[in-house]
């Protein structure tokens, strides 16, 4: 089953990025030359470099003529960016030059809008949480350990979750801050053993996980996952509670559960053979195949790829503009289409965990 991707228009050059088969037609490459000449401001010598490259390499293919002399700067300069496109295809280069423009031109009606970024909401100590432009957006903020969920994450995202269901936004983000989208489950949430011992670690631990799942299968706006980068664990296998999946082409998509002789959860072992058939979710599942961005993709785990380089841009303009949609017309679809599997969804994860706990 492929999610639904809804398409948005924007007033300039449609986005072309799904994954890294779809080509680029001659019409929208015609676009992005017209509306470069358009933009209001110097994109700076870098960028122009780049442009200049992937036109080239788009039009002609690689760079075949002689290496300008040294004192012949501006030529040179110009010969080293062709160049260092390499074999890149005449249809990758089309899409990344369209991806470029594009960026430049939504960076540059962006900067036009005053920044209404409020402070992060107080009370988070592992999130930064921020309602704006009707969106909001939960960040795990544990960079330096690339976005592990401690106990206390689990706790904040629980809550963070609760008001958001309930704030004013129309859409709700979650992502994560730094290289990583996360790394799962913090280790250390198993090795700090209470007072009570192991069993008591293992059945508190199993009530949270049930809790916290709970909260992202009952969750009433449209939840969107905006994968900045690897993703391990259980940040993984909750993707299929989300509506919409974005990630850069950096990402991973890692789900080490037999290596680390646990059990998948986040209801992974009822969504993902549905989302992606039955033998590619053993891959994953039992046997710990790691997905590039383009394979997950193609699995239907994620809606659209988008080159890192213009990810956060694209992404977020593409999210301001659903926020824009009529708020509960989108919550009321939302529980229609995701109704009438929370009975089953709610048994999948009650029974996750209670192996989970066994297996502790
Ligand atoms: C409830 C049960 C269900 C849940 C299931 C799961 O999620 S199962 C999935 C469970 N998840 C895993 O099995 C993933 C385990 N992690 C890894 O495999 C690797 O760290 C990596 C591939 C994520 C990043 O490799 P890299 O070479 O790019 O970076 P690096 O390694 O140098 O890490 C930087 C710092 O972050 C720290 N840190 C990172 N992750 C965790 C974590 N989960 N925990 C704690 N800490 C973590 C790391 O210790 C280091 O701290 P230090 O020493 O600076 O104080």
């Amino acid at each position: 089953m492929n999610r639904t991707v809804h398409a948005v228009r924007f007033p300039v050059i449609q986005l072309h990025t799904t994954g890294a088969t779809m080509r680029v037609s001659q019409e929208v490459f015609e676009k992005a030359k017209d509306q470069l000449k358009l933009l209001k401001e110097d994109p700076g010598n870098e960028v122009k470099l780049k442009l200049y490259a992937l036109f080239k390499q788009a039009t002609e293919g690689p760079c075949s003529s002689p290496k300008p002399g040294m004192l012949d700067f501006v030529k040179k300069a110009k010969w080293d960016a062709w160049s260092s496109l390499g074999s890149l295809s005449k249809d990758n280069a089309r899409q990344k030059y369209v991806d470029l423009v594009s960026s430049l031109v939504s960076s540059e009606s962006s900067s036009q809008v005053k920044d209404t970024t409020p402070d992060s909401k107080h009370g988070y100590e592992t999130l930064q949480v921020t309602t704006t432009d009707n969106i909001t957006k939960i960040m795990l903020n544990r960079p330096e350990k690339k976005n592990a969920i401690t106990t206390q994450m689990y706790r904040e995202i629980i809550q963070a979750l609760e008001e958001a269901a309930k704030d004013d936004s129309v859409i709700t983000v979650i992502t994560g801050n730094g290289d990583y989208y996360c790394s799962g489950n913090d280790l250390n949430n198993f090795t700090n053993i209470p007072a009570g011992g192991i069993e008591k670690m293992a059945k508190d631990g199993a009530v949270l996980l049930e809790n916290f799942v709970k909260h992202f299968i009952d969750f009433p706006k449209p939840l969107i996952a905006v994968v900045n980068g690897p993703a391990v664990g259980i940040s993984v296998t909750l993707l299929g509670l989300f509506d919409i999946v974005y990630a850069t082409d950096r990402a991973t998509f890692h789900t080490p559960f037999s290596e680390l002789g646990q059990s998948p959860e986040g209801c992974s072992s009822y969504m993902f053979p549905k989302i992606m058939g039955l033998s590619k979710a053993n891959e994953m599942l039992l046997f710990n195949k790691k997905l590039t961005a383009g394979e997950a993709y193609a699995q239907g785990l994620v809606t659209e790829v988008f080159p890192d380089w213009t990810f956060e841009k694209e992404v977020w303009i593409r999210l301001k503009a659903y926020a824009n949609l009529p708020k509960n017309s989108l919550a009321l679809s939302k529980q229609l289409i995701r109704g009438v599997e929370k009975e089953k969804l709610h048994a999948v994860n009650c029974q996750e965990c209670e192996l989970l706990r066994e297996r502790d």
